[in-house]
């Protein structure tokens, strides 16, 4: 029996701090969840449906409304009416459409009348973003769903969704998220990469084993409080991506900007390519965030674990 929607729910974004790509292909990586993220609100209606900004593309529209019917069928359409408040920039690397996708899973399994947990609302978002991306890795609505830092692995040999170990820190794990340059959907930027490794596999392989080895001895960092180990993990991560050629003049030039001021590690987050987000870890992010907003950069700080100020 369906119940009336809550007024909103929400999905968080996230930040790959070590592994992005190569968790594609198997290898783990680290994630957490950022504070900012979408909100759905949901009113009750006759048909369960999706409401657009009229400011989205026509293919924007299609791509995201197969996504919610998609979801929606598997919990048996509930009469629901809602509408996205996104707080994340889209495409820049920060998981906005498994954001879009925990947050209408959230509605939708309420709308059902069903529990949203995390693993519940977890498989649906899954359904959704096949349709973002084609083939994700999974690590995206994992975090987002379960809201912690996780350690993520995709299920071997299967297109089934992976799993998360929760990596607890007992520090507080601090970041600054910049934009830099012009982002390409990650459909585009990890197909182009699925076609170099294809034609030159080992050289490829090698070096998503190393970014794999990074992200479980960054997670190992974290939980001994080694901030520095973690950060220095960044950088080397950074290095490799480059190499993949992930990596572009506007990113590495945030990647810089932020080391300049006073990042334990910095890196591209997310997919690359052009451009996109950069993450840098830091004991401090204030004075960072202000002095780059000051340049007109657009970024925010965020708290992805660890004990939180009262
Ligand atoms: N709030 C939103 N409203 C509409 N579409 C969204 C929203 N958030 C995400 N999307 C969809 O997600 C896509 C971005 O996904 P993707 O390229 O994977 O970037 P990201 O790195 O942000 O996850 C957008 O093209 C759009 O279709
Ligand atoms: C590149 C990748 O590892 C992360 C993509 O993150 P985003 O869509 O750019 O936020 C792809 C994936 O894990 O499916």
């Amino acid at each position: 029996m369906a119940t009336s929607p809550p007024l909103s729910t929400f999905g968080a974004g996230k930040v790959i701090l070590l592994g992005e790509h190569s968790v594609v292909y198997g290898h783990p990586a680290l994630a957490g969840p950022l504070s900012q993220g979408v909100k759905a609100r949901g009113v009750p209606a006759r048909k369960c449906q999706l409401t657009l900004p009229a400011t989205m593309s026509r293919a924007q529209r299609a791509q995201l409304t197969g996504a919610f019917l998609r979801a929606a069928r598997l919990v048996g359409e509930p009469p629901v009416k809602v509408s996205l408040d996104p707080e994340l920039p889209l495409s820049a690397g920060l998981g906005s459409s498994a954001a879009v996708s925990v947050a209408c899973a959230r509605m939708l399994l309420c709308a059902a009348g069903r529990e949203p947990t995390p693993k519940e609302a977890g498989r649906l978002a899954w359904e959704m973003e096949q349709e973002f991306h084609g083939t994700p890795s999974g690590v995206d609505h994992t975090t987002s769903a379960h809201e912690q830092l996780l350690l993520y692995r995709r299920a071997p040999g299967s297109s089934d969704v992976g799993r998360g170990k929760v990596v607890d820190s007992p520090r507080p794990l601090r970041v600054v998220v910049a934009l830099a340059g012009e982002r390409s959907p990650t459909k585009k930027t990890v197909g182009a990469l699925r076609e170099r490794q294809a034609r030159w596999p080992e050289r490829y392989q090698r070096l998503f084993a190393q970014m794999g080895k990074l992200a479980s001895e960054g997670a190992r960092a974290v939980e001994a409080g080694d901030l520095e180990g973690l950060g220095d993990a960044m950088n080397v991560n950074q290095g490799l991506l480059a190499a993949l050629g992930l990596s572009s003049p506007a990113l590495e030039e945030m990647v810089y900007r932020l080391r300049g001021l006073g990042a334990l590690g910095a890196k591209l987050t997310g997919a690359g390519g052009d451009g996109g987000a950069v993450v840098g870890l830091f004991l401090e992010p204030e004075p960072a965030v202000d002095q780059l907003t000051r340049l007109g950069v657009r970024c925010f700080s965020s708290q992805l674990a660890g004990p939180r100020a009262t």
